[in-house]
């Protein structure tokens, strides 16, 4: 697998891995070359104590005398070599934390873009701590193996080599003695990874279980004190914060011991130098100096790898956290083309048949049905029948498991969601406000609109009433989802919003069930006004705002009961007439 893949990067984070590595591993070498200094001063040294001329290992005589250079000149060499090294240094430390955050910051792109085209059923499947770690958590995790340890661990292996090469040339002996426990230290680790990664795994689902239930206890902060649940959920967090604690600690002493035990194996290798240097010296078959200067290297060699070998864990978690990344990508499209010309907006559901779940129980079943354009379809049927679904099904906002729906004779599977969805307005249930102002969140429904127009939606949608009572008006912040206002003021905005679209099909679910009589009636008739000429299909509990409708289609159990004009349903006697017979008796009911 290329590290491209291992660690979920980008074309462009591998050529900077590359790069950081190519650069750790110069700044390293010549790090080492200072050795090389040392070793030329000591053969000089030498040279003049035994009055033999002074030699430079395998490579024969020094040909110069470097005590005779000048104190200039070595003020120079030293100048120079110092620039050089902080170049090196300045350039891998430039590829190896300068440009990782447009590297994570592609990655989070990338991610959002791929987040942006899943369809819904992957996010019923997965938690909202579950993305949001994904797409802050796991990202910060690679981008801290990307920016600490690929580079520095590549740079390492790399210098390991290059430096054994070298060291092989004046002694392969010590060369093998001293370089022997770099690879073998390695080993280990890579041999324990197996064992390793699942305690990763296990600790990264432990956190993640933990912020789940912060985060739902936070979203459920009202229900929960309603219900008098704190003690309940606090107590809920505090073992799981435990279990996480507990599978954190196992995982970090296991790695710990590991890593300690492969850094205790690589300052093996200074012990198993001095030993074999002892014995050649003894042997008379290497001389002092040689084995003075492996030490030295072997000294400075361990430095980068220990270094890596310490962040090495992190490399083993990045992988898990890469692979949650991966998944994303993975997972198939709701895609399509782009380029959409229906004929018409009739929506048409033809044998329909729908579940949730690949494999779980259908919600929908050969539902057939047309929605014509300029008329108001209205969807009813007892709860949990499958209004809303269809509703969804329209928009494509999950695609359908057997049959087909079209929109002017276009099948929606074939059309991109973003694509499609600019032909619908929709007022869903449950409306979603963001943290700005009123003015703001109504103009979501078309971007770029200009304030008379989203004043003249808000007023049509009957929001005028209760932005007036609010201190500054449409410029007022609703709050963290409209925290601050009540159920109906939040639908009257999602519905302005809906009006502002003006898009041809308009999805309306429960829009009106939050409010009160006297505002019903009057969105009501914006309503009717506004939506005229478009494809309306109306989700609605109470029969009193479906008999205007053009056409009902009555949803029992996921099938089709009966549908055509309110009058002829009421004449059938059917579950239609049924319904809308016990809500007249309901609403006659007194307390
Ligand atoms: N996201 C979902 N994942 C799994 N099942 C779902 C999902 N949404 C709805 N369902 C199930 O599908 C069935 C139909 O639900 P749907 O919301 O379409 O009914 P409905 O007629 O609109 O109900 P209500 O009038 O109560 O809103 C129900 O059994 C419901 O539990």
């Amino acid at each position: 697998m290329s590290i491209k893949e291992k660690y979920a990067l980008t074309d462009e984070g591998v050529r900077n891995v590359k790069l950081g590595a190519a650069w750790t591993t110069v700044a390293n070498l010549v790090v080492f070359a200072s050795v090389g200094f040392v070793y030329v001063i000591m053969s000089a040294i030498v040279a003049r104590l035994t009055g033999e001329p002074a030699v430079l290992g395998p490579f024969g005589e020094l040909g110069f005398d470097p005590l005779s250079v000048p104190m200039v000149g070595w003020i120079v060499a030293i100048a120079v070599y110092l620039a050089v090294l902080f170049v090196c240094e300045r350039l891998a430390y430039y590829y190896q934390y300068g440009v990782i955050y447009k590297e994570s910051g592609r990655q989070r792109i990338a991610l959002a873009e791929r987040l942006r085209k899943l369809p819904l059923g992957f996010f019923g499947r997965r938690d909202l701590a579950d993305l949001t770690e994904t797409l802050m958590g796991d990202v910060k995790t690679t981008e801290h193996a990307y920016s600490h340890v690929l580079p520095e661990l590549y740079g390492a292996y790399a210098t390991m080599a290059i430096a054994f090469v070298c060291l092989a040339a004046f002694d392969w002996r010590l060369a093998v003695a001293s370089m022997w426990s770099g690879p073998v230290a390695l080993l280990m680790l890579f041999g324990v990874r197996s064992k390793l990664q699942p305690l990763m795994h296990r600790t990264r689902m432990a956190g993640l279980k933990t912020s789940e239930y912060i985060q739902e206890a936070l979203e459920c902060v009202r229900e929960v004190r309603a219900t008098n649940q704190e003690e309940r959920y606090l107590q809920h967090i505090y073992k799981s914060v435990d279990t996480a604690e507990r599978t954190a600690i196992r995982g970090e002493l296991a790695t710990g011991l590991c890593v300690n035990g492969a850094q205790i194996v690589l300052r093996l290798g200074f012990a198993t130098t001095l030993l074999a240097g002892a014995t050649l010296i003894a042997d008379g078959t290497c001389d002092f100096l040689t084995l003075f200067c492996f030490l030295l290297v072997v000294s400075r060699i361990y430095a980068p790898f220990d270094q890596a070998l310490m962040l090495i864990a992190e490399l083993f978690s990045a992988r898990t956290a890469a692979a949650r990344m991966k998944s994303f990508f993975e997972e198939p499209l709701a895609d399509g083309g782009t380029e959409y010309s229906p004929s018409g907006h009739d929506v048409v559901f033809e044998h329909v048949g729908f579940a949730y779940e690949q494999d779980g129980e259908k919600v929908l079943e050969d539902v057939s049905f047309t929605a014509r354009e300029g008329e108001v379809t209205a969807l009813v049927g007892p709860s949990g029948s499958g209004k809303s679904t269809c509703a969804r099904l329209a928009a494509r906002l999950w695609d359908v498991s057997s049959g087909r729906v079209s929109v002017g004779g276009v099948d929606v599977s074939t059309v991109e969601p973003e694509s499609l969805l600019a032909d619908f307005s929709v007022v869903f249930q449950d409306v979603t406000l963001f943290d700005d102002t009123v003015m703001e969140n109504i103009r979501l429904g078309k971007r770029g609109a200009t304030d008379e127009e989203v004043l003249a939606a808000a007023r049509a949608a009957n929001c005028d009433e209760f932005v007036s009572r609010m201190p500054e008006g449409y410029g007022t912040m609703i709050g963290e989802n409209g925290a601050r206002l009540s159920g109906g003021e939040r639908q009257r905005i999602s519905i302005a919003r809906a009006l502002l679209k003006g898009a041809p099909v308009v999805l309306l679910d429960e829009a009106t069930a939050s409010l009160d009589v006297e505002n019903e009636t009057k969105v009501q008739e914006a309503l009717s006004r506004l939506l005229a000429g478009k494809t309306v299909i109306v989700i609605a509990h109470r029969m009193r705002t479906v008999m205007n409708a053009d056409k009902v289609v009555v949803l029992d159990d996921g099938r089709v009961a009966e549908q055509g004009h309110p009058a002829e349903l009421m004449e059938r006697d059917g579950l239609f007439a049924r319904m809308v017979r016990l809500q007249r008796e309901s609403a006659e009911w007194t307390l």
